[in-house]
C-alpha cells in the first residue's frame, strides 16, 4: 500500500536563542525558503523553540502569514493548577503551537521522564489540539548489545499508551538514537531505516495498518544538509528532528530542501 505521508522537517532549538534571536532566525529561514520557492505542502517545516520565544514567533508568523509551523519542547501533563514551573497545553494552544516535543532523550536523561509520563504529556497535548512529536531511541550501551529495536519498540509502546485511534493517526514519532545526538555520529541510513520500519510495524500491532501507514516517523541525530538526502531515501523515514543544524537558517533551509540535493 503506497503511503502518502508529507515529510516533516522540525528544528529543535533546545535551550538556544532568546526571543530577539528567535525572530531573526525565523525571518531569515522564511526568506531563504521563499527565495527557493519552497512548497510547504510538499515538505512541512516547523521550529520547536524555547517557551520564552513562542510569543515572538507567533507574532511574526501571524503578521507575515508564514506557512512555517512552530511549537514547544515540552508540555505539562496537567492543564492547570499548582505545578510550579510547568507550562500548560492550554497556554501553548493559545500561542498557536502546532506541535510539541515530548520525551526527548534530554528530558528522559536530565529530568527522569519515563514512558508513562511521556504518554501522559502526549495525551495532554492532544487534549488541546496540539500534535506531540514523541521521541524514542536507544543509548550506546543498548546499541552495542544489538538491542536497539527491542528497546525502542518498548519505548513506543509505553510512550503512546492510551492514545485514541484518531490521535494515533496524527502523532509524530521521532527516532533519535541517543549516541547520535549532538555527537556528529550520524546513524547510517540503514540503521535509521531498520528502527523506523520496526516502529511502523509496532504501530500496526498497537493500532491498525492504516494508522501505521499514516504516522510520520522522523529520524534525529546529527542531521546535516550533507546526509539528509540519503536518510530521506529510506521508505520508513518521513522527515527529521534537527538539533544543532537548525540553529543556522541557511543550513536548515538546505535540509528542508533535501530534494534538490543528490542522494550521496
Ligand atoms: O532533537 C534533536 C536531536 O536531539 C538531534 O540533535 P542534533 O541534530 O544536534 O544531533
Amino acid at each position: 500500500m503506497a503511503a502518502a505521508r508529507t515529510p516533516l522537517m522540525a528544528g529543535n532549538w533546545k535551550m538556544n536563542l532568546d526571543h530577539h534571536q528567535a525572530t531573526h532566525l525565523v525571518q531569515k529561514l522564511a526568506w531563504t525558503l521563499k527565495d527557493a520557492k519552497h512548497d510547504y505542502a510538499a515538505v512541512e517545516v516547523a521550529v520547536m523553540v524555547p517557551f520564552t520565544d513562542l510569543r515572538s514567533v507567533q507574532t511574526l508568523v501571524d503578521a507575515d502569514k508564514l506557512e512555517l509551523g512552530y511549537g514547544a519542547q515540552d508540555v505539562s501533563a496537567h492543564t492547570d493548577g499548582a505545578y510550579t514551573g510547568e507550562i500548560s497545553p492550554v497556554m501553548l494552544a493559545k500561542l498557536g503551537c502546532r506541535y510539541v516535543v515530548v520525551g526527548h532523550s534530554e528530558r528522559r536523561q536530565y529530568h527522569g521522564e519515563d514512558d508513562a509520563l511521556v504518554a501522559a504529556k502526549a495525551r495532554s497535548a492532544f487534549g488541546q489540539g496540539i500534535v506531540p512529536i514523541v521521541c524514542v531511541g536507544e543509548g550506546l550501551d543498548i546499541r552495542k548489545e544489538g538491542r536497539q529495536v527491542e528497546y525502542t519498540l518498548a519505548q513506543v509502546e509505553g510512550s503512546l499508551a492510551g492514545l485514541t485511534a484518531e490521535q494515533a493517526a496524527q502523532v509524530v514519532v521521532a527516532y533519535e538514537p541517543v549516541w547520535a545526538i549532538g555527537t556528529g555520529e550520524v546513524a547510517t541510513p540503514e540503521d535509521a531505516q531498520e528502527v523506523c520500519e520496526a516502529i511502523r510495524g509496532k504501530l500496526r500491532e498497537m493500532f491498525t495498518p492504516e494508522i501505521a501507514d499514516a504516522v510520520r516517523v522522523l529520524y534525529g541525530g546529527s542531521v546535516k544538509s550533507g546526509n539528509i538526502a540519503a536518510i530521506m531515501a529510506k521508505p520508513d523515514v518521513d522527515g527529521a528532528l534537527v538539533g544543532g543544524a537548525s540553529l543556522d537558517a541557511e543550513e536548515f533551509a538546505k535540509i528542508v530542501r533535501y530534494q534538490s540535493h543528490n542522494v550521496g
